[in-house]
């Protein structure tokens, strides 16, 4: 939604890194960093405000900035879809469902009344210019002529994304101030999808304007990864093929699509989880050292990264399907027994990839991903294997299998946030036993502050223009690159997913790939 044209060409040389012809604190101005101005609004648009995300993400998270006075002083919020609500309905709604972190604190109902005088909604179609006209009025209203900041969150299915870019941009961006877009996964299908989104959003926005959300990367675990690696001599010298034996990304739910099959069965758990949450994660961890913290240098890092790897292989790819399971007494359903999903669905809701990173870093270093739903727990882990130790003097405490000996650094994203270190430990007394303990940070015992929600960070960046936590397009494409290849095999060749029972551990099929590359899963069950 560029201001004008002038305003566009120049954030196209911000863009391009070719920024010099602008002052710092024009590109400051330009690229919508200079938010401390006092007499300025921000005006938050949740488009898609009757959604469950929504419901269920922005707006909590929105009222828990607010409480922890994180919003500027002058801010609106407004929600806008096609039902027809009024501000109180909206105001009833999200009062309603929002159940977020601050709930028990104190004075929560006086602020959360605050909270909603700040909200009001706008119904309208997505592709009416003639609506989001009517909005910005409305805008105009609460901005009572301060310069006006405007983000959107568009919190919609992606085939609406560009009506919606269109119109606002037309008829509802900021005046005289910024204007940002938040746009929710999936972005696009596969590389040809994604690239014609990011065209279509760049008719009408510059790179500079486009936060494409990611909300694993503002889980406080993934953010500490750069913290951990780059600010602890003991971890940084160990990070590489010398001393890594194997890396495993693991997601899994013990819940199944419940109530999201129609849009789960068109993308699967390959689009769903690995090719972004997972993958940004890899990318973070496996990254060289950026130039500083800035976002450009940070996401230069990533872009490295992706684009060393191979694409993935059908050879080095198991996918499953829960199937229905009865436990004590109950029955879980299977993923096909959702009405909004075809019997003969071929969508895996498992899947587990070794990946590899053809760098002189990584290289032959296997990067195992696992992501499930309807699996026995519902847990985010990264995992670090360690090599044996060479020459190993206490190797005959260890019997035959000497694997159990390695170290094992534990990143627990959630729940209950934890980095552990798995290490051998001489067991006190008169005799020479050793045992494996956890050298352990168990962040509830450590920390009396509750951890925000990931939505709660990335609007907050949106808000200030900080883009580090947020997705470029070229880290997009080289993403896509990635998974492209296999996903169309796997719909070409209708490889059919290892059916496994609800509230399982997933497919057998999984344990094969791993132990391909000689590698153990970490049980995600017996441990702290
Ligand atoms: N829900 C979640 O947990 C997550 C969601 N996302 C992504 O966030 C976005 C929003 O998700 P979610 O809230 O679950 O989505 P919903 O399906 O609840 O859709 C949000 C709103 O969009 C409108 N809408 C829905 N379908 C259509 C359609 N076919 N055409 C036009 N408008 C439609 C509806 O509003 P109305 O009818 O009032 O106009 C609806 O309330 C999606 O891109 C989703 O992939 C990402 C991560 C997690
Ligand atoms: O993006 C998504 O994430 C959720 C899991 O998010 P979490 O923060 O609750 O771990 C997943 O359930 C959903 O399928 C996916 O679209």
């Amino acid at each position: 939604m560029p201001v004008s044209p002038e305003k566009e060409i120049d954030l196209k040389k911000v863009e391009n890194g070719v920024a010099s012809a602008i002052s710092a604190e024009e590109h400051r101005d330009l690229a919508g960093l200079n938010t401390s101005k006092k007499d300025s609004t921000v005006s938050i648009t949740v488009v898609g405000a009757s959604g469950d995300l929504a419901k269920k993400k922005i707006f909590p998270a929105l009222f828990a900035l607010y409480y922890e006075d994180c919003l500027p002083e002058h801010f609106t919020v407004f929600g806008y879809a096609r039902s027809k609500m009024t501000d109180a309905e909206l105001r009833n709604m999200v009062s309603r469902t929002l159940t977020c972190r601050i709930d028990k604190r104190e004075n929560c109902s006086e602020k959360m009344d605050q909270f909603l005088r700040r909200c009001f909604y706008h119904s309208g179609q997505y592709d009416s210019e003639e609506n989001f006209a009517e909005l910005d009025k409305k805008l105009k209203e609460h901005e009572a002529g301060r310069l006006s900041n405007r983000l959107f969150y568009l919190s919609i299915p992606p085939n609406i994304f560009i009506d919606v870019v269109k119109c606002a941009s037309k008829s509802a961006s900021s005046a005289n101030g910024w204007t940002r877009v938040i746009v929710e996964k999936p972005f696009g299908r596969d590389s040809e999808s994604s690239a014609a989104l990011t065209r279509g959003l760049k008719e009408y926005l510059v790179e500079e304007q486009i936060f494409r959300i990611d909300h694993y990367l503002g889980k406080e675990l993934v953010e500490n990864l750069s913290v951990l690696r780059f600010s602890n001599l003991v971890f940084e010298p160990l990070w590489s093929r010398q001393y890594i034996r194997n890396v495993q990304l693991i997601f899994s739910e013990d819940f199944g699509t419940e109530g999201r099959g129609g849009y789960f069965d068109n993308y699967g758990i390959i689009r769903d989880i690995m090719q972004n949450h997972l993958l940004q994660i890899l990318a973070l961890f496996a990254m060289e050292t950026p130039v500083s913290l800035d976002a450009e240098d940070i996401r230069n890092e990533k872009v490295k990264v992706l684009r060393s790897m191979r694409p993935l292989q059908l050879e080095n790819v198991v996918i499953g399907q829960y199937k229905s399971h009865t436990k004590g007494g109950v029955t879980y359903p299977a993923y096909t027994d959702d009405k909004t999903v075809p019997k003969d669905s071929l969508t895996p809701t498992f899947a587990a990839a070794a990946l590899f990173i053809d760098n002189a870093r990584w290289d032959g270093v296997p990067f195992l991903m696992k992501a499930g739903k309807a699996l026995h727990t519902k847990r985010a882990e990264i995992r670090v294997q360690f090599r044996h130790v060479p020459g190993n003097l206490y190797k005959r405490s260890f019997g035959t299998d000497l694997d159990r000996a390695t170290n094992e650094l534990v990143i627990r994203v959630q729940p209950d946030e934890a980095i552990y270190l798995k290490i051998n430990n001489k067991i006190p007394g008169l005799g020479m036993r050793l045992d494996r303990s956890n050298l352990n940070l168990h962040y509830a015992a450590r920390y009396s502050k509750e951890i925000p929600d990931a939505y709660e960070r990335l609007l907050l960046d949106a808000i200030e223009g900080e883009r580090r936590l947020f997705i470029r397009s070229d880290e997009l494409d080289a993403a896509w690159a990635l998974f492209t290849p296999l996903l169309k095999e796997l719909e070409e060749k209708k490889i059919v997913p290892e059916l496994y029972p609800y509230g399982s551990r997933g497919p057998v099929g999984a344990h094969y790939l791993a132990s391909k590359y000689n590698v153990r899963w970490g049980d995600l069950s017996c441990e702290h």
